[in-house]
C-alpha cells in the first residue's frame, strides 16, 4: 500500500520530566479529513508544533508524502506543500482580503514570476488570491479591508492563506475558535468543499463540527492516542467517555 500522505511515526517530546507526546503515531490520506481532540493539556498543540516544524520531537518521525521530514523547519515543510493555518494575529487589517492573500502567493512564488512585468506580475498574484478566496467563499469580499470582516470571514481568510502556499496537507488548529452557530456551519461547509482535494488534520474542540467532519477521529489524553477511528467508533468508546468525564469532574 502506498505511503500516506502525512505520517506521525512514534513522536515523543518531554519538557524537563513532562512527557507531554508519548510515541504518538497517526496517518493523514488526501480527502481525508482527521481530528485530533482530547481534554485540555492533553498536548494537541506541542504536538501540533512538531508537526508544522516549529518544534522538534526527541525521537520519532514526521514523514510527508513518503520522506522524512522532521529536520526541517516551518518554512521549508510549507514549500513542499505541508501547510498550517495562520492565526487571525497574522492578518494585516490595513490590506484587502485580496492583498492579504496575494503576499502569501508571492511569499510561496518567490521570483518565479520574475519574467512578467510588474503590471503581468500583480495580475498574476492576484489571480491566484482571487482564485483563493474562491475556494473559501470569500471572493465577493476580496476589496474590503480585512480588518472591516466578521470574526467568520476572517477565519476564511486564515484558510485562503493557508490555500495560497498551494498545500498538498493543511494543518487547522481550532479553525472554528470563537465563531457563532451560523459561522460555524458556513466554515463546516466550506471544509466539507476542500476535503476531496487535500488531507486535512483538523484540531478542533467544537465537538459536533468534528463529528461532522472527521472521517477518522484520534483522542490524545496525557500525551498518548488512547483511541482512533471513525466517528461511531469515537463515540462508543468507553476510554475516550472517561478521558471527558474526568475532565469535567475537574
Ligand atoms: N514549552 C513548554 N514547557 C513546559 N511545559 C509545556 C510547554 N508547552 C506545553 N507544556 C505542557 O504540556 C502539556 C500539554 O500542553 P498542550 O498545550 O500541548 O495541550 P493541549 O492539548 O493543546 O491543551 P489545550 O487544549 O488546553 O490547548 C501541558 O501540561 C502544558 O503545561
Amino acid at each position: 500500500m502506498a505511503e500516506s500522505l502525512l505520517e506521525l511515526r512514534s513522536l515523543r517530546k518531554s519538557f524537563g520530566g513532562l512527557a507531554v507526546t508519548r510515541d504518538v503515531s497517526l496517518s493523514l490520506s488526501t480527502g481525508e479529513i482527521h481530528a485530533l481532540i482530547g481534554p485540555n493539556g492533553a498536548g494537541k498543540t506541542t504536538l501540533v508544533h512538531q508537526v508544522s516544524g516549529t518544534l522538534r520531537p526527541d525521537s520519532g518521525q514526521v514523514r510527508f508524502e513518503g520522506e522524512d521530514v522532521t529536520r526541517l523547519g516551518l518554512a521549508a515543510r510549507a514549500r513542499r506543500g505541508l501547510a498550517r493555518s495562520f492565526q487571525i494575529t497574522c492578518i494585516i487589517p490595513g490590506f484587502s482580503a485580496l492583498e492579504n492573500v496575494a503576499l502569501a502567493v508571492q511569499a510561496r512564488a518567490g521570483s518565479s514570476f520574475r519574467f512578467f512585468r510588474p503590471a503581468g506580475r500583480e495580475a498574476a498574484l492576484n489571480g491566484e488570491a482571487m482564485e483563493a478566496l474562491r475556494e473559501v467563499g470569500l471572493h465577493g469580499r476580496a476589496d474590503l479591508p480585512a480588518g472591516a470582516l466578521s470574526h467568520g470571514e476572517k477565519r476564511q481568510l486564515e484558510l485562503a492563506i493557508a490555500l495560497a502556499m498551494r498545500p498538498r496537507a493543511l494543518l487547522l488548529d481550532e479553525p472554528l475558535a470563537g465563531t457563532g452557530p451560523e459561522e460555524a456551519e458556513r466554515l463546516i461547509r466550506i471544509l466539507s468543499a476542500l476535503k476531496p482535494r487535500y488531507g486535512i488534520l483538523l484540531i478542533e474542540h467544537d465537538m459536533p463540527a468534528v463529528f461532522a467532519l472527521a472521517d477518522r477521529i484520534s483522542v490524545l489524553a496525557e500525551g498518548r492516542v488512547i483511541a482512533s477511528g471513525i466517528p461511531a467508533e469515537i463515540r462508543a468508546d468507553a476510554a475516550v467517555r472517561a478521558a471527558y468525564l474526568g475532565e469535567e469532574e475537574g
